[in-house]
């Protein structure tokens, strides 16, 4: 794989710089690296982040943050306000018997019992703004997962967050649901950025808005079903999110699969069967654009890890364990193929490149003990989402 930006210094393409934070051991795709130069084109890009998840995305590249004049609701995409939440739960590891977890977390099937209307009122949303969907995981590479303490290297910092060797984390990983698509919906036609003084401009960043702070929502209540099923309690760490945009300095700070780095702790995601991590920014970094990577970032797309893993039957209930005798909980055979931890870069990888790059210095290893992902028939969850849609737009 090419690398022509390792040394992360910046590169030029049209005006505006490249600044990658990735070194030659990453795998980054050829296909990624044009979509860097392809947006760095554009009208009204200045600066540009790339870090070791980068791979190539739908409309952009994934694992990147952009500064612009101008706002390209594209590179954001339909998931807007996705990220994940760190909770830590109020039960240590070592009490936890994972076939009961495993078994009980399926309570995140069904919809959220509790009410919606006032968990929307108390976060500054409308009580109409999709109650029906707050609280739920979504498909694709969305999950909820219960994580035991690997290793910890800041032992001092770590305990300041009320953490130990002992504790069990949870880490939820979704977004904003059918009313992201809405949202997106609305600008689909703007391939080619807004003026941000235009009105629709001004008019998408307020549903953006809205659509990143229920997102923020649907992980905190995520989190709480999840302990309310495993009868026990649970305290944020860290909410961060990984695709929105931000003002900066009078320009547009886009981020897409990028996490916050303007935060005091961040969860860095590896894969169901490898470790994730919680790291500490190292300082207000401009060249990165106060972002960092997300996750260990795609190694294959959905569709060609089809025939790549879970030909056999013992290949396919080896999926539903992980290779610490951890479990998966999904019942959907596409998804558990699609969402392998084949499909993921090496996470291990993705954290030296960041310390490398004096971006994180590491608190802690963290290990996947049962990883929920949601799972309904992929026409169910179409139908879902035209429902989501056409109610909002009857509302209009
Ligand atoms: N700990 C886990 N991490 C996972 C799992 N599935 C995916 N991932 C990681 O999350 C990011 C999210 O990527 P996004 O672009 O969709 O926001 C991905 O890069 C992986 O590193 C999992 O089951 N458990
Ligand atoms: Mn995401």
């Amino acid at each position: 794989m090419g690398n022509p930006f390792a040394d992360g210094s910046p590169a030029f393409a049209g005006e505006a710089s490249i600044h990658t934070f990735y070194s030659e051991a990453s795998w980054i795709e050829g296909a990624a690296i044009d979509q860097l130069r392809q947006v760095s084109q554009r009208v009204g890009v200045r600066r540009i982040a790339a870090f070791p998840d980068l791979h190539p995305g739908k409309y952009g590249p994934v694992g990147s943050a952009i500064l612009a004049t101008r706002l390209y609701p594209h590179l954001i995409g339909n998931d807007i306000g996705c990220g994940m939440s760190l909770f830590v739960l109020d039960i240590p590891a070592r009490k936890l018997r994972l076939d009961k977890v495993a078994e009980r977390l399926k309570a995140l099937e069904g919809g959220f019992e509790g009410d919606a209307a006032a968990r929307l009122t108390a976060a500054g949303l409308a009580p109409d703004l999709y109650p029906e969907a707050l609280g739920t995981i979504g498909g694709g590479n969305h999950f909820c997962e219960v994580q035991g303490v690997e290793s910890v290297a800041d032992t001092q910092a770590f305990a300041a967050l009320g953490l130990s060797r002992e504790s069990t984390l949870l880490l939820v990983h979704s977004g904003s649901r059918a009313l992201g698509s809405a949202v997106f919906d609305t600008i689909r036609d703007a391939t080619d950025g807004l003026d941000g003084t235009h009105e629709r401009a001004t008019r998408y960043l307020r549903a953006h808005d809205a659509a990143v702070a229920w997102a923020r929502l649907n992980r905190a209540v995520i989190a709480e079903r999840a302990a309310d099923a495993l009868r026990t309690g649970c305290r944020l760490i860290a909410d961060v999110p990984h695709n929105l945009i931000e003002l900066h300095e009078g320009a547009f700070l886009h981020r897409k699969g990028a996490a916050k780095a303007d935060i005091p702790v961040v969860p860095i995601a590896g894969s169901r069967d490898s470790a994730s991590f919680l790291v500490r920014p190292t300082a207000a970094r401009e060249d990165a654009l106060f972002s960092l990577a997300h996750g260990a970032g795609r190694k294959y797309d959905r569709r060609s890890m089809t025939g790549r893993v879970g030909q056999t039957r013992s290949e396919r209930e080896k999926l539903a364990r992980n290779g610490s005798g951890g479990l998966v909980i999904c019942d959907d055979r596409a998804l558990l193929i699609e969402e392998a931890p084949a499909a993921y870069k090496n996470p291990l990888q993705v954290i030296r490149d960041l310390e490398q790059s004096g971006l994180v210095t590491t608190l802690a290893t963290l290990k996947p003990l049962v990883t929920f992902k949601k799972s309904s028939p992929p026409d169910k969850r179409a139908e879902g989402t035209k429902r989501g849609h056409e109610k909002r737009r009857s509302r209009r």
